[in-house]
């Protein structure tokens, strides 16, 4: 799929502006940003649920220029998954392979894709969210999309499932379908996708490998814990280029911590100067995971950014 240029307002809001995309087949896109940074909105319009104000959409080579129907080989969902409750897990995909005029074949299938087989007869209404996610991944399987569009399918999955979920997707992306998924963490988008695009209201922020944006990463704070911290406290105070965060021994039971700012490099040093004085280093670690730091650090920008124009909304 390929966007350009893409805009989309909701009366004052900008949900879009001006947004470009493009997804390759075999490749697993994730798309991140805070609250109504306008994911769900973009993945909709890729799903035809709803039209955009301006800019150009491509989808499986095929322009759209009316939204409201589902484009031929697409498939997912905005919003959780659309199924009936006082239906079995089974019973749910029936009607689908029904509606489609598939036959049942593929349904045992599916449900085995995604951990589901065993509670295939149980109504869905008794079903968790990430039972009920994973059972909306099973329906848009069904269809042997070319494109698949999820919005945070990961959204209530324990980490089994989540996994489950991950290997369900490398594997379509393997066949060459084009994935597109939201999420609110980088963590887990960096986990699956090759590539991300980081909105903040409604404009691109980053968008690349996502290598890429973990290599933007400045200054890092990290957590070191050691055999002796009054002794680390006054080594690191004295490593070149790190700085010692006041109040930094964490929380309650954690007065051991100390909180240090510093790029990569610079660890190398205090590392070496800590053994140096015969002081064990027993945790270095960041606070925030590089990826989360940088998307952080990114749309923190985007919003000083916006209030410093008094763009973003109309
Ligand atoms: N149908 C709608 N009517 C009015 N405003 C809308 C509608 N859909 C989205 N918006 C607004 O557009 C903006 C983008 O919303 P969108 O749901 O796309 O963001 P998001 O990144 O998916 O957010 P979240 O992470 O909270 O799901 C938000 O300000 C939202 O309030």
């Amino acid at each position: 799929m390929r966007a350009r240029g893409l805009t989309k307002a909701f009366g004052d809001v900008v949900a879009l502006d001006g947004v470009d995309l493009a997804v390759s087949r075999g490749e697993i896109h994730g798309l991140v940003g805070p609250n109504g940074a306008g994911k769900t909105t973009l993945l909709g319009l890729l799903l035809g649920l709803t039209r955009a104000d301006g800019g150009d959409l491509e989808v499986l080579g095929r322009p759209v220029r009316r939204g409201l129907a589902l484009p031929d080989g697409v498939a997912g969902f905005v919003d959780g998954p659309g199924l009936y409750p006082a239906l079995t897990a089974r019973q749910n995909l029936d009607a689908l392979a029904r509606l489609r005029g598939d036959g049942p074949a593929g349904v045992a299938d599916a449900l085995e894709q995604v951990g589901l087989l065993g509670v295939a007869d149980d109504r869905v209404r008794g079903f968790s969210l990430g039972m009920r996610q994973r059972l909306g991944l099973a329906a848009a399987l069904l269809s042997r999309p070319l494109l698949l569009v999820l919005d945070e399918p990961a959204n209530g999955l324990d980490p089994a499932g989540k996994a489950q979920v991950h290997r369900v997707l490398t594997r379509l992306a393997g066949q060459g379908t084009a994935v597109v998924l939201s999420s609110h963490r980088m963590d887990d988008l960096a986990a699956l996708c090759g590539t991300v695009t980081l909105l903040a209201t409604g404009r691109i922020v980053f968008s690349g490998p996502v290598g890429e944006l973990a290599a933007g990463a400045d200054e890092l704070d990290y957590r070191l814990r050691t055999s002796d911290p009054a002794a680390a406290r006054v080594i690191a105070a004295g490593t070149p280029g790190l700085g010692v965060l006041p109040g930094g021994s964490g929380p309650q039971r954690e007065g051991d911590v100390l909180l240090v700012r510093a790029r990569g490099p610079v660890l190398d040093d205090l590392v070496t100067r800590l053994v140096g004085a015969g002081v064990g280093v027993r945790e270095l670690a960041p606070v925030v995971a590089p990826l989360e730091a940088a998307f952080l650090a990114l749309t923190a920008a985007a919003a000083r950014a916006d209030g410093s124009h008094g763009e973003g909304r109309r």
